[in-house]
């Protein structure tokens, strides 16, 4: 029924129920998209990393069938030389539920946009939800990174990610421009002549089901409290918007009541009966308070272009991009990835850490259910980490390491299963 993607012989897909809970067969076909660049390094350590974390936990009862998808470079040589998204690779990502990519490169300025982005809003992954937190032995910037233990909730389907954005001198960055000035009364764009132009386009909609799923992981997993991080001092009715809509949705949906006359706000956990603290901090203030006192914070509800700013900083105060993962998720679907791109001076070369993919590879087996797969990777990782066997990134950083390739990091933690 494909074009070029081979569907397995063995295994069956995960289905979906009507209340969004998954029905995960012992014999499960996962799809993954390879990535550009360092992708060709990393993802093949994930894939046997993850076989062997399955085989060790389930003797095999369980398995993965992985259906190779194409995306970026690798499907231009599939497909042809236009074809970076096929059509066959939304389709099985949305058929198959439950999948993983490595990075995709996306050129500055001109040529085509982020293949990232466009698989996010195609499928209409919502959430792009990255944890970070500290392991043990890590060489880490920050005089306490035990004290990092946050999640961020960034929006992933709005925002100047939209790509509404016309180019400097273009017949219609000058028509948007003069509609500005004739009909909308503009007059502040300093140098309309040789503007670019982009439109950032945030709703009631798109923050309430983010902020939604923030709020919910907070119940679930009994953390303190939700920051909303904005800028909306200057962007009033976007990054605005959105603090006023979290807010709203968190007194509306959940029962928050304000404290001191607000806008902080707070709940009974209705699982615990403890409180969550519904607070919110502006984007530039909250990047120094990270690093100052991040033990203040837990769950993170953001924007699309503030979560891509805060993720990376997060993840380097942790030990680097070198272990950050995260997973885009819609209401069904969820396609798991490392938060860090394609790195395109170490691509090929058996060099970078491939700790993201195979972490975010982690939350995908908890995320099916698969517990035991899932935290056979993370002592493995911890104790990797801990025998100071350990890729450049970390080796450059820590006294007394030998460092090892990508692929080798990947046996050292297969060898500490
Ligand atoms: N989701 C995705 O697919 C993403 C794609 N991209 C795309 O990736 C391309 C390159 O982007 P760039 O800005 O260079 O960012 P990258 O995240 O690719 O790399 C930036 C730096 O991060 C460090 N790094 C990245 N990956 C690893 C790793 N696996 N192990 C250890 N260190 C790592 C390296 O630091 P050092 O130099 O110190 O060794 C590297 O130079 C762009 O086209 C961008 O659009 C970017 C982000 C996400
Ligand atoms: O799509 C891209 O190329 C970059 C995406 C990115 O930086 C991210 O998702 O964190
Ligand atoms: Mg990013």
């Amino acid at each position: 029924m494909y074009q070029h993607i081979q569907v397995p012989a063995q295994g069956q897909p995960i289905t979906v129920n009507a209340d969004y809970s998954l029905n995960v067969p012992d014999q499960v076909i996962i799809p993954y998209i390879e990535g550009d660049g360092t992708g060709y390094d990393i993802t093949p350590v994930m894939l046997k990393v993850v076989d062997a974390a399955v085989a060790k936990a389930y003797a095999g009862k369980r398995q993965i069938h992985w259906m190779e998808v194409y995306a970026g470079e690798k499907s231009t040589q599939v497909y042809g030389p236009d074809v970076w998204l096929p059509e066959e690779t939304l389709a099985a990502l949305r058929d198959y539920v439950v999948s993983i990519k490595g990075p995709l490169t996306t050129p500055v300025g001109g040529g085509i946009r982020s293949l990232n982005v466009a698989l996010r809003q195609e499928l209409d992954l919502y959430v792009c939800l990255r944890p970070v937190q500290y392991f043990k032995g890590v060489p880490s910037p920050v005089k306490e990174p035990e004290k990092i233990d946050m999640v961020i909730f960034r929006e992933n389907s709005e925002d100047i990610y939209a790509g509404i954005e016309y180019e400097a001198r273009s017949a219609k960055a000058q028509k948007l421009i003069k509609f500005l000035q004739d009909e909308m009364g503009v007059t502040k764009i300093r140098f309309p002549e040789s503007s670019g132009i982009g439109i950032k386009p945030v709703s009631q909609e798109g923050t309430e089901r983010l902020m939604r799923k923030a709020i919910q992981y907070a119940i679930d997993n009994d953390k303190p409290s939700v920051t909303i991080v904005h800028k909306g001092n200057i962007m009033k009715y976007t990054e605005g918007g959105f603090r006023d809509w979290s807010y709203g949705l968190a007194q509306r949906e959940f029962g928050a009541q304000l404290i001191d006359g607000g806008p902080w706000c707070k709940f009974k956990n209705p699982k615990t009966g403890r409180d969550i603290v519904i607070k919110d901090s502006i984007a530039d203030a909250f990047l120094q308070q990270i690093l100052l006192r991040p033990a203040e914070y837990s769950v993170i509800a953001t924007l699309n272009l503030n979560g891509d700013y805060i993720s990376d900083a997060l993840a380097a105060q942790v030990g680097g991009i070198g272990i950050a993962p995260g997973a885009n998720l819609s209401d069904s679907v969820a396609c798991f990835e490392a938060t860090h791109g394609t790195a395109p001076k170490y691509a090929g070369k058996d060099y970078v850490n491939p700790g993201s993919e195979i972490l975010s590879a982690e939350m995908m087996l908890r995320h099916m259910g698969w517990t035991e797969a899932a935290d056979l990777i993370i002592s493995s990782m911890e104790k990797a980490i801990q025998s100071k066997r350990v890729t450049y990134d970390f080796a450059r950083l820590m006294q007394g390491a030998e460092q090892v390739s990508c692929s080798g990091f990947g046996q050292v933690m297969i060898e500490h299963m």
